[in-house]
C-alpha cells in the first residue's frame, strides 16, 4: 500500500473539525479560553465626564488671567460627586475619576495652583477649556462591540470585559484528550523498571503539547499489550466524553502491536494507517462517531512530532483558535543526504547568525532520542526524494520552542 503524503493525512484529519459548544466561566477563570460569542458593554464607560486628574474644576474664564484666585467650595474624591453648581470664581476640589461638577468646564492640576488658607486657592498658570477631562462614553458606550468571537481572553480583553460589567464569559469548552500508552515493557516514572522494561515517557510531552493549545487532558495510563486492556481505557475514554483519544505506541505491525484490531473492534471506522514520514511512518486515524482515534506510534521522538504536526493544529480548531504553525525559511549548517520517499522532519538546532536563520541538524536522527529532541528547536522539513543539499543551501524549518 503506497504511504499516505503527510499533507494529505493532516488534511483528512482535520477534516470537518470545528469549535465544540459553548459554556459560561467565571472571569477569574476565563483567562486564555476562547469566546465562543462576540461581547458587547452592558453599560458605558466613563459614565459621566470626569476628571482625569488631581486638582480643581473652574471655569477656564476666570483663569485666562493668572494670577487668579478663587474660592473652593467644596470636594470630589472619585466615587461621590460634588452636589452643588461651580459659580464663577469658585472652584471644587477634584480628584483623578470624580465626575465633572456642574458650571465648571475645565480642570487646573494641582501643580498649577498654590493653597492658601481660609477657603481660596491661587492658580498659577491658565488653562484651556475642557482640560483633562474624559468625557462620557470615551472608551465605550452601552451596546458597543467590545470582542469579537474567537478572540482568545488576554490581559486587555478581562479587563475590558470586567468594565464592561460581565461577571461570567461565553468560552469554547475545551475539547478533552484522552491519552492511553500501551506496551508491557512500560512503568510510570518513579518506578524501579527490571531489566527489560523501560520508563513510559511519551504521555507527558504529548498532553504538554495538547495543554499548549488549550486541551484538557485526562492521561487514561499505561494498557498492557493485550487486547481487553486497551479496549477497556479505550471505553472509558468514550464514557469521559473524549474529543480525541490518542494511543500511544502498538501502532506498527508487531506481533504485539494491537492497536489496529483493537480499533476496528471497537467500531472505530479507519480513515488512515502508515503515512509517508520520518518519525511517524506507523500513525493511525480513525473515527468512532464525533471522536478522533489517532494512533501515535511508539518511538518517543515520533510520537512528540507527529503531536507537533497533527494533534496540536487538530486541537486547536477544536478548541475554536487559529493555529499556523511556526514555520521558517533558514540555510543548512551541514550537508545533508538524498531523501527517500518519506517526508523527514529532522531535529536541528536553529541559530539566527547575521547572514540569517542557521538550521545545524543532528547527526543521529534515531526516533527513540529524546535527548536529541529536547536539544532541537527545530525541524527541518525534508520533501520526498529532496535531492543531496550541501552546507548553506536554503531549507524550511519548523520551529517548536
Ligand atoms: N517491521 C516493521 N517494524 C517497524 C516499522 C515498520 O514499518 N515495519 N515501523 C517502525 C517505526 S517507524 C516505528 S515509529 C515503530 C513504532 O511502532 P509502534 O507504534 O508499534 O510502537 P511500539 O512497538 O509499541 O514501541 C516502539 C518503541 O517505543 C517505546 N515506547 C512505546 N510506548 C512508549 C511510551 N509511552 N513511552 C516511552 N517509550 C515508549 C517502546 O518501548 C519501543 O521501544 O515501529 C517500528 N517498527
Ligand atoms: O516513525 Mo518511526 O519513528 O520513523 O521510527
Amino acid at each position: 500500500m503506497a504511504l499516505l503524503p503527510v499533507t494529505d493525512a493532516l488534511q483528512r484529519l482535520l477534516d470537518g473539525a470545528g469549535p465544540g459548544n459553548g459554556e459560561s466561566v467565571p472571569l477569574a477563570e476565563a483567562a486564555g479560553r476562547v469566546l465562543a460569542e462576540p461581547v458587547r458593554a452592558l453599560r458605558t464607560q466613563p459614565p459621566f465626564d470626569a476628571s482625569a486628574m488631581d486638582g480643581y474644576a473652574v471655569h477656564s474664564a476666570d483663569v485666562a488671567n493668572v494670577p487668579a484666585t478663587l474660592n473652593v467650595i467644596g470636594e470630589a474624591p472619585a466615587g461621590r460627586r460634588f452636589a452643588g453648581k461651580v459659580e464663577p470664581h469658585q472652584a471644587v476640589r477634584i480628584f483623578t475619576g470624580a465626575p465633572m461638577p456642574d458650571g465648571a468646564d475645565t480642570i487646573v492640576i494641582q501643580e498649577n495652583t498654590r493653597k492658601h488658607e481660609g477657603g481660596t486657592v491661587e492658580v498659577t498658570e491658565t488653562v484651556d477649556a475642557g482640560r483633562h477631562i474624559r468625557r462620557k462614553g470615551l472608551d465605550f458606550s452601552t451596546g458597543d462591540l467590545l470582542l469579537e468571537k474567537g478572540r482568545v481572553l488576554d490581559a486587555g480583553a478581562l479587563s475590558l470585559a470586567a468594565a464592561a460589567n460581565h461577571p461570567h464569559l461565553p468560552v469554547v469548552k475545551k475539547p478533552l484528550l484522552a491519552i492511553i500508552a500501551t506496551g508491557d515493557e512500560l512503568l510510570p516514572p518513579g518506578s524501579e523498571p527490571g531489566p527489560d522494561q523501560i520508563i513510559a515517557s511519551n504521555s507527558y510531552g504529548v498532553a504538554a503539547i495538547a495543554e499548549s493549545v488549550g486541551a484538557r487532558v485526562l492521561d487514561l495510563g499505561i494498557a498492557p499489550d493485550r487486547k481487553e486492556a486497551i479496549s477497556a481505557l479505550i471505553k472509558r475514554a468514550v464514557e469521559a466524553g473524549a474529543d480525541v483519544i490518542v494511543t500511544l505506541g502498538g501502532a506498527s505491525v508487531g506481533d504485539h502491536d494491537f492497536i489496529h484490531d483493537v480499533l476496528t473492534e471497537e467500531g472505530v471506522t479507519l480513515d488512515f494507517w502508515k503515512i509517508a514520514m520520518r518519525p511517524g511512518k506507523p500513525l493511525m486515524f480513525g473515527r468512532l462517531g464525533h471522536t478522533r482515534c489517532i494512533g501515535l506510534p511508539g518511538n518517543p521522538v515520533a510520537s512528540l512530532v507527529c503531536s507537533h504536526l497533527f494533534l496540536k493544529p487538530l486541537l486547536a480548531r477544536l478548541g475554536g483558535r487559529h493555529h499556523v504553525p511556526d514555520i521558517h525559511e533558514a540555510f543548512l549548517g551541514t550537508a545533508m543526504q538524498a531523501n527517500d520517499l518519506r517526508q523527514d522532519y529532522v531535529r536541528a538546532v536553529l541559530r539566527d547568525d547575521d547572514t540569517g536563520l542557521v538550521a545545524t541538524p543532528f547527526e543521529i536522527q534515531d526516533s527513540s532520542m529524546l535527548r536529541t529532541f529536547t536539544e532541537a528547536n527545530a525541524l527541518i522539513i525534508r520533501e520526498p526524494f529532496a535531492p543531496a543539499a550541501e552546507a548553506g543551501a536554503p531549507c524550511t524549518v519548523l520551529k517548536i520552542r
